[in-house]
Order: C-alpha cells, then structure tokens, then sequence
C-alpha cells in the first residue's frame, strides 16, 4: 500500500495509506457523523472545496451502486477514513468504493486515527488541509495548507450547479421498481441549482410536482419566460454572501411567487431578506441533528450539511419556525407576509433519516392554495 500524508494548516499532520486516486488534493476538512450512506455524501455537490473525513470506523462495505447518487460524480475534494474494507456486500453493489474514487480520480487516505484529528477540529474549528500520494516532506504539506484559498473566496456555485435548462422526471427509489417516473403537469417548480441534490428533484416528483431545473445564471430571465407556479432555491457549496444572482432573484420574485430554500438556499433567502449569515465553528455534517418545529413543538431528527448559518437576529418580519436542540441555531423559518418558506437543514434527506419529508408536501399545497 501506498503512503499518503493529510496535513492541516495548524501543522498537525497524519500519515496513513492511500486508496482511491493517487496525488493530491487541497481544500477545508469536516467531518461527517452518518455511519451509513457514503456514496450519497461523495457525490452531494455541497461538498465542492472541502475534504471529508467519515467518523465511523470503517467504510465501504457495501461497495458502490448505479443508483445512490446525488449528482453524476463524486464532489468531494478528498476522502478521509478509518478504514477502508477489504471486501464489499450488497445486492445492488456494481464496485468498491476505491475502484469508485480512483475512476473519479478522487484522492483518500485511510488508516489514520480519525478520532484524534475530529477531536481536534472541534476544539480549533474549520481548518484547511492537503492530502498527498507525492509528497514526503509533512511540512512543505502544512506551508501549501497555510496557502489554500478560503472558502469564502472561491466560487464554488459555477463549479457544481447546471449550465443547461431540463426537466427532472425521476422520483423516489422503491425497493422492488427502483426510482419511479412522475408524469405531473402541474405544479410547476422551478428549481434554482446552485450544485442540487437529486434527491430534493426525487421528492418534488413524487409530490407531484413538473419540475424544470435552471443555471442560477439567467434564472431570473428564464423564470419570467416559464412563469413556474413556484421556485425552490437548492443546496450548494460555499459561503452564501457570494451567490449574488441567488440573492437578487429572491428579491425579484419575493413578491410574486412561493419561494422555498434548503440549505444554502434557505440562506440565500436570508441575505436577501436583509439578514446576516455567519460561520459555524466546525459545522454540521451528519444525520442525527434534533431540530425542534417550533410550530407544534414535535421534533425531528435530521440530515444536516453546513458551516455556514443565519444569524436569527439579523432577521426581521420573518417567524422562526425551527431551532437546532444541539446548539440552538436557526433550523428554518417563514416569512410574515409573503410565501417564503426554508429550512437550514436537509428534509430530502439521503443519507439520513426522513423524519422531514413532508416539508415538500406542504411546499406543494402552497402551490395549490396561490393558484
Ligand atoms: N448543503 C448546503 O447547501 C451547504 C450550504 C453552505 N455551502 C454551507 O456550508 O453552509
């Protein structure tokens, strides 16, 4: 097997062993809790820019599949692991998860002590991080972390979301038909992509919605030629300050349509409705985060990818609907008057659980009870 080091900014350093790609690859390191589900984490496009280390022990068991993808490739930047197993089983697996990320020409490093290096991330937060095949020097590796560009800093969006316009007929997958078609008319959404989730397309579908996906570049022009009955702005990868063309057509249409937002989208609509967002010490990566509706008070546990969050008393003439029982940050909220309706957290989950599913339900009857 060959060596490869993970080094970080603040000059700690891990040597292990490679799997996947041999080289190198750069980015800020979090790490994700979900003890299943890493082909959906691999390839959810939000992911662009960060490397991801898998807390629990040992990965890649089940092997890889054709159908447990939330977009057409692995998005991660690099791959951290306990340890990689030696054999895969599943009745659906096609080819081992190394196989998997070295056709993607995705770098992972395994058989380092995970524990240690999440245990450090939580106590200095977020850091930036290089992995290397090549290199055997650690501290030319920690000098090229210093030198990463921050998140912040990168449009990240371009990289991941569509530059073509199509319709999405794919629903959820069921165990005996797999993904079932949809063939609604009616309601029409819109889905803005900045690096979209498929399974947030699946649910829509299955809902019964026509969905239609646009670039966000041109979104605006393309949604006054369409006319959707609604909009709903996608997850994505980045600092949501940079998405400006996200934030001008909430602006645009806040007025006009039923706006709904998942993640970085529910962020989007934050900025444009005059809030702030900030930076999480070290984010929320994983599937067992208990968030409140403060609705009916009934909790559910859910998916949650993010760093970055919505400073609730930036906000105003909105209703805060739901909080985060871990820390209390802002989960989702509505707004007073307009249809404008997000959650911080992912309800489509994939990986994770679907306590949340029916927020796409209600979305739809908004639809219904405007048209
Ligand atoms: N999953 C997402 O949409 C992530 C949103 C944003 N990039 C963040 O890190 O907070």
């Amino acid at each position: 097997m060959k060596r490869a080091i993970l080094a970080l900014e603040d000059g700690t350093y891990f040597v292990g062993y490679s799997f996947g790609a041999e080289g190198e690859a750069e980015g800020e390191v979090v790490f994700n809790t979900s003890m299943t589900g890493y082909q959906e984490i691999l390839t959810d496009p939000s992911y662009k820019g960060q490397i991801v280390i898998m807390t629990y022990t040992q990965i890649g068991n089940c092997g890889v599949n054709d159908e447990d993808i939330e977009s057409e490739k692995v998005q991660v930047n690099g791959f951290v692991i306990r340890e990689l197993s030696t054999f895969y089983s599943n009745w659906r697996a096609k080819k081992s998860l190394d196989e998997y990320l070295k056709e993607n020409g995705v770098v992972g490093i395994q058989s380092i002590d995970t524990r240690a290096l999440v245990k450090r991330i939580r106590e200095k937060g977020v850091v930036r991080g290089v992995i290397s095949t090549k290199e055997e020097d650690p501290r030319k590796l920690v000098r090229r972390a210093r030198n990463i560009k921050d998140i912040s800093e990168q449009d990240l969006v371009e990289k991941v979301a569509t530059k073509e316009v199509y319709y999405w007929n794919e629903g959820d997958w069921n165990l005996y038909k797999g993904y079932i078609r949809g063939d609604s008319e009616k309601p029409i959404i819109a889905v803005v992509d900045f690096g979209v989730k498929r399974n947030i397309l699946r649910r829509l579908v299955s809902e019964g919605a026509k969905v239609i996906v646009l670039p966000p570049y041109g979104a605006r022009e393309l949604i006054r030629k369409i006319d959707p009955d609604a909009i709903l702005l996608s997850n994505g990868p980045g600092d949501p300050a940079k998405v400006l063309d996200g934030i001008r057509l909430v602006r645009e249409f806040m007025e006009e349509k039923p706006i709904m937002g998942i993640c970085l989208g529910h962020q989007i609509i934050g900025i444009a409705l005059g809030g702030k967002t900030y930076k999480l010490k070290f984010g929320h990566h994983g599937g067992n985060h208990p968030v409140k509706d403060l609705r009916d008070g009934h909790i559910e546990i859910t998916s949650q990818n993010h760093n970055f969050a919505v400073d609730p008393e930036s906000l105003k003439d909105v209703e805060i609907t739901h909080i985060n029982l871990l820390d209390n940050t802002l989960e989702g909220f509505r707004h007073k008057y307009l249809p404008i309706y997000c959650v911080q957290y992912h309800p489509e989950a994939s990986p994770g659980p679907h306590d949340a599913k029916n927020i796409f339900k209600e979305f739809i009857q908004l639809c219904y009870a405007r048209a």
